[in-house]
């Protein structure tokens, strides 16, 4: 087994009850010193997934390792794990120091490294000089670094952080986003980052993994799963999208919106109806001649860096277009765009495609 693995879940199932279960045979490997995202919409199982690995609930089935060993039925303070949850979970009585120093207190460590450690931690997440503060005279931002501190200054090999920036405003959330990132670096420990937020998981993870209904859809780079998503509801959750109903002619050929393209995909049965994605910042506004799709413009936004367009085609398809370049409602436009921004997925039974192509 590869020795740089710290998690591994086989086979994984929670199921409570005789409801469907919320995480349905999952297996994956996590290597230590990265930062994993868990990504997914609401009741998908990410929470579920992080209460498994701390020891707070025991699976149903299957088996849980941590460094090769199997951790079922090891209670959550035997694990090497650490918890940041999306309300601090802070001692509202407690100063900042005493808050970071209640794990150590518990350990029983004499008050010389209890002080080196809090100050340490306090130091990592930039809060050196707050040691007295109450937490109500903390801002958001700041109560979020304490709770990072209480969990980092018992040395954990992997953290877990529960929607840990959902309770602040964009701004801050943005800066905090880059104070995480930067101090799981620092750190070198594993983050398991939870949240329901794409732009957040794209800005922050070495890899993401898309959950739906307690099973993983897809896991990878930001950059695999932005450019290469598996099926459409990766592509429609990791950003906005074009997602097209198509068919693969043969190898390099597909067809969609009634028209035939070359395309880099290849490996799909002859004629399979394929779901076909292309990003609204790969298509490119030209006249109709030059237009691989000839389109007809219904609105327009100014979006700041770029205009966004909401075009149909002659098939009815709604088309989504980021271009610098402007067009009139009303006008007839072209669309050009690269055999390589067209993503070929094979087709997955949705409420929405079930019964054959639309
Ligand atoms: N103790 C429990 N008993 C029964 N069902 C539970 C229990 N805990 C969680 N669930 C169910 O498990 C499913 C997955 O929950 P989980 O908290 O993992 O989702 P999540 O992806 O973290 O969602 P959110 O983003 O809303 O926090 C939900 O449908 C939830 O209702």
């Amino acid at each position: 087994m590869n020795d740089r693995v710290i998690i591994r879940f086989e086979h994984v199932t929670k199921q409570y009850d005789d409801d469907p279960p919320v995480l349905d045979d999952v297996s994956f490997e996590m290597e230590r010193g990265k930062f994993y995202t868990l990504l997914g919409p609401s009741g998908c199982g990410k929470t579920t997934i992080l209460r498994l690995i701390a020891g707070f609930i025991e699976p149903t089935k299957g088996n849980i390792y941590f460094n090769g060993k199997l951790m079922n039925g090891v209670p959550a303070n035997k694990r090497q794990v650490n918890t940041v949850f999306q309300d601090y979970a802070l001692f509202p009585h407690l100063n900042v120091f005493e808050n970071v120093a209640f794990g150590l207190r518990i350990k029983n460590l004499d008050k010389k490294t209890i002080e080196t450690k809090v100050r340490e931690a306090l130091r990592f997440v930039n809060l050196e000089g707050y040691e007295n503060r109450e937490i109500h005279e903390m801002s958001g931002g700041q109560r979020q670094r304490v709770a990072i501190a209480r969990a980092i200054v018992n040395e954990p090999e992997v953290l877990l952080l529960d929607e840990p920036l959902s309770a602040l405003d964009l701004k801050l959330r943005t800066e905090m986003q880059y104070e995480l990132r930067e101090l799981q670096r620092r750190l070198g420990i594993t983050f398991i980052f939870v949240t329901h937020d794409q732009e957040e998981a794209l800005a922050m993870s070495d890899e993401i993994f898309v959950l739906n209904k307690g099973k993983i859809e897809q896991r990878g780079t930001p950059k695999d799963i932005y450019d290469e998503p598996i099926n459409r509801f990766v592509a429609d959750f990791i950003g906005e999208s074009n997602i097209i109903p198509g068919k693969m002619l043969a190898d390099f050929s597909v067809e969609f919106a009634g028209k035939q393209f070359e395309c880099v995909d290849h490996g799909f049965e002859p004629n399979e109806p394929v779901d076909i994605v292309i990003r609204p910042e790969d298509l490119e506004i030209t006249t109709r001649e030059q237009g691989k799709l000839q389109v007809r413009v219904d609105s327009i936004l100014f979006r700041g860096v770029h205009y966004e367009l909401c075009c149909y085609d002659d098939n009815g398809n709604e088309w989504l277009v980021h271009s610098t370049k402007k067009a009139e409602v009303g006008e007839e436009i072209g669309l050009y765009f690269e055999p390589e921004a067209i993503h070929v997925m094979r087709r997955v039974e949705t409420k929405e495609n079930r019964g054959g192509e639309r």
